[in-house]
C-alpha cells in the first residue's frame, strides 16, 4: 500500500461539455491509480450535486458557488495528501480561475476533455440535449448557457477520436510522474 507521504497530491481536474466523457474517463482513472496504491478520491458532479450541493442549480450564481465548493473540499484532500479526480463542466475562464486560485496553480492539472458539441449532442447520455433543444431546460451548457474552451490546459484528450483506453493512456503518460515521488 502506497502511504499519502509517498506520492505527491494533485487535484486532476476535469473539464468540458456535458456528455463529453467526463466522469467515464475520472472514473476509469480514480480504478487505474487505486490499481497503483494511489490514495485518491473522486469528486463527480453526479454525486456532489446530489448530497453537499443540492441546494445549487446552473444559473451564472451557482455554477461558480458549486465550483467553489467543491475546489475547496478539493484543497481539503490534498494538503492531507490525497489526490483528487474531479469532474465537472467548469464552463467559464472566470470559474477556472477561482478554483486554480482556491487550490494552487502548481495543484492543478487541468485536463480537457474536447470532445465537440455535435458529438455531445449525437451521444446525449441523459437525454438532456433533446430537452435543451425543446426548450424544457434553460441555460443548458453549449446550447443556452456559454461554455469557454480552455485556452492552456495541460492536456488535452480528443475523446471524439480516441477512446477510452487510449484517452486513459495518454492522461497516466502525463499525469504518473507528477504524482508518483
Ligand atoms: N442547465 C444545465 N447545464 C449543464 N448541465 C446540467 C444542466 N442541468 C442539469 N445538468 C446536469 O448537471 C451536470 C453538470 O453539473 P456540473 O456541476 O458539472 O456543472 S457546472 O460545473 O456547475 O457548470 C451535467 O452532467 P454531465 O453530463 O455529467 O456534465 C448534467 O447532467
Ligand atoms: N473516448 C471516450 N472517452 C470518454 N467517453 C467516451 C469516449 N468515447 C465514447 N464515450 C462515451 O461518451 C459518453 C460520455 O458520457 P459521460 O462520461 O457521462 O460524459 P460527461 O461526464 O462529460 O457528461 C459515455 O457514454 C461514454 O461511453
Amino acid at each position: 500500500m502506497k502511504k499519502n507521504q509517498q506520492q505527491k497530491a494533485k487535484v486532476i481536474w476535469f473539464t468540458g461539455l456535458s456528455g463529453s466523457g467526463k466522469s467515464t474517463l475520472a472514473n476509469e482513472l480514480n480504478k487505474k491509480l487505486l490499481e497503483k496504491s494511489f490514495l485518491c478520491v473522486l469528486l463527480d458532479s453526479d454525486s456532489i450535486r446530489k448530497g453537499i450541493n443540492r441546494d445549487l442549480g446552473y444559473d451564472e450564481h451557482d455554477r461558480k458557488e458549486n465550483i467553489r465548493r467543491v475546489s475547496e473540499i478539493s484543497k481539503l484532500f490534498i494538503d492531507t495528501g490525497v489526490i483528487v479526480i474531479s469532474a465537472f463542466i467548469s464552463p467559464t475562464k472566470d470559474i477556472r480561475n477561482l478554483s486554480k486560485k482556491i487550490i494552487g496553480k502548481n495543484n492543478f492539472i487541468e485536463v480537457f476533455v474536447n470532445t465537440p458539441l455535435n458529438i455531445c449532442e449525437s451521444r446525449d447520455v441523459k437525454g438532456l440535449y433533446k430537452k435543451a433543444r425543446e426548450g424544457k431546460l434553460k441555460k443548458f451548457t453549449g446550447i443556452s448557457s456559454p461554455f469557454e474552451p480552455p485556452l492552456d490546459p495541460q492536456i488535452v484528450l480528443n475523446a471524439d477520436s480516441k477512446n477510452v483506453s487510449e484517452c486513459i493512456g495518454d492522461l497516466l503518460k502525463f499525469v504518473l510522474p507528477q504524482i508518483d515521488s
